[in-house]
C-alpha cells in the first residue's frame, strides 16, 4: 500500500486522510499506515528544510511506530457530539460495551489512578531510556482506543480535575513554610474571609439589639490605633481611598488598574485601536441602537410602568443587514477600503502558505476519533482518559498540519479546544526525539500565570503514558525550584515571558537554543506592546529554524505584527470569524444611566442575589473595584473569591481553587481572568465595566459556553461604553437581550450597600493594618536573613535584570496608558505623566530595518490610495472655477517638495501643467503629480509661510 502523493506538495495523502466514517483498522493496516507517516515527514519540504530533529514521529532505528490496534466497537452509537454530557441513562449500552472492553485490554478504571500515577513513576525512572516502545512496556500492549473515548466515569472525574494546581502551589515561592505552619497543607496565612465574617456578625448583633458586639482589638490594633489617631480625614488605602463620608473613590487612575499581572509589568490590555477608532466615529449612531431598546416601553425611572419585582428582559432589535452595510458604507472611503483589502490580500498571499490540499476539503469535518491522525498509543491513551472522543473542527484541522511541522496561526473561538490542538502534536513529534541528550525543545508562552498553571497541568495529563517532562516557569513560584527544574533539562517549558527572560538572563546553563517547537498562546496579547521588548529577546534567543504556532481567539493575521516572529510561510486556519462568539451564548446588556452610576453595586448585588446566583465571573476594571465588591459581597453573605493582580501568588490560586470547587459562588476579577481561563461550568459572565475594546469582550464572554455548553454574558453598559455595544450588536448572529432590574429593586439594594458601607470601611482599614503588620514582620525577617546569610549572599553571582528600572517603569507606563486607553479613562484622570519611548528604543538592527520597511510600506499604501482618490476625482468633469481655487489638503511629501525651493518649484509647475492638461493623473508617477498639478494655488500661500519659517531659528519657530 503505497502513499498517493499530494500533487501540490508531493506529501502523501495517506498521511492525513481520515479513515471513512466510524470504520476501524486493521494492526496491520495501521502499522502501515504509520510506516506511511514516517516517510511524509521525511518529504516535508518545510520541515527537512529546518534539519529539526522533531520534524516527524520517527526512531532513530527506522521502526514503524507501534501505533494502537483499533478495535471497531461493533453497534457504534449515533454520530458523536464531541461536547455532548454523557448521562448513565442515554449511554448505558456504550457503558457496558466500554466496560467490556476496559476489562478485556486492562484500560483504567476509575479505581485504578494509583496504578496510573505509579506507572508514571516507573517511567519517570526509567526516563534516560532511549526508545519509546520502552515506554509502551509499562503501558498494556493490547490497549484499544474506542471511538467513545474510554471509561465514561473517570472521563467525568477527569472533566473536574482539567486544572492541577499541586504543582503550583508547592513551588509557589516560601510554600514549604506555609506549608510548615499549616500542618503540611499549602495555605496563604492571611485571608480577609474572618475580617468579613466577623463584621458580618457584628452587622447583623447591631439589627437584632442595636449594640456594637466589638470583639476586644488586639495589642498590635491598639499600638497602631494610637500611631493612626492622626489620620487624616481622606484616607489613602492604597488602591481605595475614602472620603470623610466614608463613600469609597475607586481611582480611576492606573492605581486601581490591573496593571502589573502579567510577567512583564505591562499590562492585562488589548490592542485594538483601528476598532477603537472606529468606535469612535460611530458613537453617534449607537444613540438609535439604544433608542430601538424598548426603553420607551420599559423604563426604569418609572415605577408606574414597571412596578413589579421580576427583571424584564425584552430583545434589542437588530438592524437588519441592508441598514448595516449602508451604516458602514458611510463611514468608510468605499474606494480606499477596496484598494487597502487589495494590497493587504496580496501582501498576506506573499506572507502565508497556502492550505496543503488535504485540509481544503472539508473531509476532516467528519472525523471520528483521534486516531485518524495516526498519533501513538501514549498519546491516544492520555486523550481517552481525559474524555475526549472526537476532536472539536480546529483539532481536525490543526493537528495534521502541526504534525508536519508546518508553521501555523491560527484562530478559533473561545472554548474550541485550541490547547489539545498545539499539546496533542507537540507531545506526539516528542516521542521521537532523540534522548541521548536530553534538551529543552518545546517553548510554549503564555501571557499570564494562571494560564500557565492550566496549559502545564493539561500537559501533564497528555504525557502521562510517556517519559515527557514539562516545566512551569511563571512568575509568582519560586524562581529555585524552577532552576533546579531546568538544570534537569525537561522536554518542554510552559513560561511567561518575564520570568523566562530572568532565566535566560540568570539561571546558569538554561538556555533556549535547542527550541524546535515554539507555541504562543493567546499569541495577539503577547504582540502587544507591553511584551514587545521581552518578545524580541525571547525571539532571539531561539533558533530561526524552528516550527512556530500562534494561537488566539482573536488572532492577528496583520503581516506587520506577524514579521516579528520570523515565521516561516505559515498557514492561517482561521476556523470562525476571530470576532464572533459562540451562538451558545447569550448576551444581555443592563442600561446604565449617567446618574445613575453610583447605582452599579446595588444593581451588581441585585443581580447576584436574585437571578444568577452560582458559577459566575464578574469582570471589573480595577482591583480595587474587585475587591471592594469581595468584600460587600461577603457582608451581604454571598460567597466570592477574587482574582486579580494585588494579591499574592498563593492567593490567586486559592481563589481559582475556590471558584472552581464550588466554594465560592462568584469570582470577582481584573482582566487577568479574561483570556484562556477554562473553568467547567460557568454559567454567567458579568461585565461589570464593559471593556473599551471589542476583542477583550470576546475573551471575557469566552469563560463561560465552553465546548458546547451554553451561557449568559451580561454587561452593564454606561454611555462610554455604546461603542463595544455597537460592535457586540453587530457581530452578534442571535438577537441580544436588553434587561432592566426594577427601580424599587435597585432602591432597596442602594439602602443595603449604604447600610454597609460603615462595615465595609472598617473591614478594609482592618486589612490595611494587618498587611502592614505583615509587611513590618517580613522586613523583620529579612533583616535577619540578609544578617544569617550575608556571606553566602555576597558570594552569589550577581543577577542581570533584563531591563533597568527605568525601562521597566518606561514600558510599565506604556502598558499602562494602553489599559487606561481601553477601559476608558481620561487623561484627565490621569496622575503622572507618561514616559515618552523613542521610535527605535529598545529595538535591535535587524528590528530597526523591519520596522522602517514596515513604514515605508505604509506609507507606499496610503499615497497609493490617494493616488487612486485623486485619480477618481480626475476623472470627474471639472467645474470651470475649481482651477483657480487653493486646496484645502495637502500631504507632506508635497509640502516636503515644495521646500526643496526653484527647482522643486519649476518641477510642480510642469506637474501642474501635466494635471490641467490631461486630467486623469496615470497610475505610474501619477500620484505626486496630481497632487503638484491639483494644489498649484495652495502652493504659493505655503511657500511663503515656509520662507518665514526657515528665517527663523529653530527656537523661534517653534514658538
Ligand atoms: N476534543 C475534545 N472533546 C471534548 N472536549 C474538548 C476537546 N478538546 C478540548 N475540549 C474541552 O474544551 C474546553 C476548552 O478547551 P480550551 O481551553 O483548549 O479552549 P480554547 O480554545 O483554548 O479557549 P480560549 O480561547 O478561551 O483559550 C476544555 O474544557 C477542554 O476540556
Amino acid at each position: 500500500m503505497s502513499p498517493t502523493p499530494n500533487k501540490k506538495t508531493g506529501v502523501p495523502k495517506a498521511a492525513t486522510t481520515p479513515t471513512a466514517k466510524g470504520k476501524a483498522k486493521t494492526p496491520e493496516a495501521q502499522s502501515e499506515t504509520s510506516k506511511q507517516y514516517i516517510l511524509v515527514g521525511e518529504q516535508v519540504k518545510g520541515a527537512s528544510a529546518r534539519a529539526l530533529s522533531l520534524p516527524t514521529p520517527t526512531t532513530s532505528t527506522s521502526k514503524p511506530i507501534d501505533t494502537p490496534k483499533v478495535k471497531a466497537v461493533t453497534a457504534k452509537p449515533k454520530t458523536f457530539d464531541p461536547f455532548a454530557i454523557h448521562t448513565i441513562e442515554d449511554s448505558e449500552d456504550e457503558a457496558s460495551t466500554y466496560k467490556t472492553i476496559i476489562s478485556q485490554f486492562g484500560i483504567d478504571s476509575d479505581n485504578n489512578d494509583e496504578d496510573k500515577d505509579s506507572d508514571t513513576k516507573k517511567k519517570k525512572s526509567s526516563k534516560k531510556s532511549n526508545n519509546v516502545q520502552t515506554t509502551s512496556a509499562d503501558l498494556n500492549p493490547d490497549f484499544t482506543f474506542e471511538f467513545s473515548g474510554g471509561d465514561l466515569e473517570s472521563s467525568a472525574a477527569n472533566a473536574n480535575s482539567y486544572w492541577d494546581f499541586k504543582a503550583a502551589k508547592a513551588a509557589v515561592r516560601g510554600a514549604s513554610n506555609l506549608a510548615d505552619k499549616n500542618g503540611g497543607v499549602v495555605k496563604s496565612d492571611f485571608s480577609i474571609e474572618d475580617i468579613i465574617e466577623r463584621k458580618r456578625k457584628e452587622m447583623k448583633a447591631f439589627k437584632k439589639n442595636g449594640v456594637k458586639n466589638l470583639s476586644a482589638p488586639s495589642q498590635k490594633e491598639k499600638q497602631l490605633d494610637e500611631t493612626n489617631e492622626s489620620e487624616e480625614e481622606m484616607e489613602d488605602m492604597g488602591d481605595v481611598q475614602m472620603d470623610k463620608n466614608g463613600n469609597f473613590i475607586f481611582a480611576k487612575s492606573e492605581s486601581g488598574s490591573d496593571n502589573d499581572e502579567n510577567e512583564t509589568g505591562g499590562v492585562e490590555n488589548d490592542t485594538d485601536e483601528e476598532n477603537d477608532e472606529s468606535f469612535d466615529n460611530e458613537d453617534n449612531d449607537i444613540e438609535s441602537v439604544l433608542a430601538n431598546w424598548s426603553l420607551d416601553v420599559v423604563d426604569e425611572n418609572s415605577e408606574d410602568e414597571f412596578s413589579g419585582e421580576e427583571d424584564q428582559v425584552t430583545v434589542a432589535p437588530k438592524k437588519n443587514q441592508a441598514e448595516q452595510n449602508s451604516d458602514d458604507d458611510s463611514d468608510s472611503d468605499d474606494e480606499t477600503t477596496k484598494i487597502q483589502d487589495i494590497v493587504n490580500e496580496k501582501r498576506k498571499a506573499e506572507f502565508f502558505a497556502p492550505i496543503p490540499e488535504p485540509e481544503k476539503a472539508d473531509e476532516f469535518e467528519d472525523t471520528e476519533t483521534f486516531t485518524n491522525f495516526r498519533l501513538s498509543r501514549p498519546v491516544l491513551k492520555a486523550i481517552a482518559d481525559m474524555g475526549y472522543n472526537k476532536p472539536t473542527p480546529i483539532q481536525t484541522r490543526s493537528i495534521p498540519l502541526a504534525l508536519q511541522a508546518h508553521d501555523l496561526c491560527v484562530s478559533a473561538q473561545t472554548g474550541s479546544g485550541k490547547t489539545l490542538a498545539f499539546l496533542i502534536p507537540m507531545i506526539e513529534r516528542l516521542l521521537y526525539r532523540p534522548k541521548a541528550t536530553p534538551t529543552i525543545r518545546i517553548l510554549i508562552l503564555v501571557p499570564t500565570r494562571e494560564l500557565g498553571v492550566q496549559c502545564h497541568s493539561v500537559a501533564t495529563k497528555l504525557s502521562k503514558y510517556t517519559d515527557i517532562t514539562w516545566s512551569l516557569c511563571v512568575g509568582g513560584l519560586s524562581t529555585k525550584t524552577q532552576e533546579l527544574e531546568l538544570r534537569t533539562r525537561p522536554d518542554g517549558v510552559i513560561a511567561t515571558p518575564g520570568r523566562l527572560i530572568d532565566h535566560i538572563r540568570n539561571s546558569q546553563g538554561f538556555s533556549l537554543d535547542g527550541i524546535e517547537i515554539l507555541v504562543i498562546d493567546e499569541a495577539d496579547r503577547i504582540l502587544e506592546d507591553g511584551f514587545a521588548d521581552e518578545l524580541d529577546e525571547i525571539i532571539k534567543s531561539t533558533p530561526r529554524a524552528r516550527q512556530s504556532m500562534l494561537f488566539s481567539a482573536t488572532m492577528t493575521d496583520k503581516i506587520e505584527d506577524l514579521t516579528k516572529l520570523s515565521l516561516t510561510r505559515p498557514i492561517r486556519l482561521f476556523v470562525n470569524k476571530s470576532t464572533s462568539l459562540t451562538s451558545r451564548l447569550t448576551q444581555e446588556f443592563v442600561r446604565v444611566r449617567a446618574h445613575k452610576e453610583e447605582s452599579k453595586p446595588a444593581m451588581l448585588l441585585a443581580l447576584c442575589s436574585r437571578t444568577y446566583q452560582e458559577e459566575v465571573v464578574i469582570f471589573f476594571r480595577s482591583k480595587a473595584a474587585a475587591h471592594y465588591m469581595k468584600v460587600m459581597f461577603g457582608l451581604c453573605g454571598l460567597k466570592a473569591a477574587e482574582l486579580h493582580g494585588n494579591l499574592t501568588q498563593l492567593q490567586r490560586l486559592e481563589s481559582l481553587e475556590s471558584f472552581r470547587d464550588r466554594e465560592s459562588s462568584f469570582l470577582l476579577c481584573t482582566d487577568l481572568a479574561s483570556r484562556g481561563l477554562d473553568i467547567p461550568g460557568i454559567k454567567t459572565v458579568i461585565n461589570y465595566d464593559m471593556p473599551k475594546s471589542y476583542s477583550t469582550y470576546v475573551h471575557r464572554c469566552g469563560r463561560t459556553a465552553r465546548a458546547n455548553q451554553s451561557g449568559v454574558a451580561v454587561s452593564f453598559v454606561s454611555e462610554s461604553d455604546r461603542a463595544v455595544l455597537k460592535m457586540a450588536m453587530k457581530m452578534s448572529t442571535d438577537e441580544v437581550q436588553h434587561r432592566v432590574i426594577p427601580s424599587k429593586v435597585v432602591t432597596r439594594f442602594e439602602s443595603k450597600v449604604d447600610e454597609m458601607k460603615e462595615a465595609a470601611k472598617e473591614v478594609l482599614i482592618e486589612e490595611q493594618r494587618e498587611k502592614e503588620i505583615r509587611a513590618v514582620e517580613m522586613q523583620i525577617k529579612k533583616v535577619e536573613n540578609i544578617q544569617e546569610f550575608a556571606e553566602e549572599i555576597k558570594n552569589r553571582p550577581r543577577k542581570t535584570w533584563f531591563q533597568s528600572a527605568q525601562d521597566k517603569e518606561a514600558s510599565k507606563q506604556l502598558g499602562k496608558d494602553k489599559h487606561r486607553s481601553d477601559m476608558g479613562i481620561s487623561s484627565a484622570e490621569v496622575i503622572r505623566a507618561p514616559i515618552k519611548r523613542g521610535k527605535f528604543d529598545g529595538l535591535s538592527r535587524h528590528k530597526k530595518r523591519l520596522k522602517i520597511a514596515r513604514e515605508d510600506d505604509k506609507k507606499e499604501i496610503a499615497q497609493m490610495n490617494i493616488a487612486a482618490k485623486l485619480a477618481k476625482k480626475s476623472s470627474k468633469p471639472t467645474r470651470l472655477h475649481t482651477v483657480s481655487e487653493p486646496v484645502k489638503t495637502e500631504t507632506k511629501s508635497t509640502a516636503m517638495q515644495k521646500r526643496k525651493g526653484a527647482f522643486s518649484e519649476e518641477k510642480s509647475g510642469v506637474r501642474g501643467k501635466k494635471k490641467s492638461n490631461g486630467g486623469a493623473a496615470n497610475a505610474s508617477g501619477g500620484q505626486s503629480s496630481s497632487l503638484g498639478g491639483v494644489k498649484t494655488g495652495g502652493i504659493k500661500k505655503k511657500k511663503i509661510s515656509n520662507h518665514k519659517f526657515k528665517s527663523l531659528g529653530k527656537h523661534k519657530r517653534k514658538r
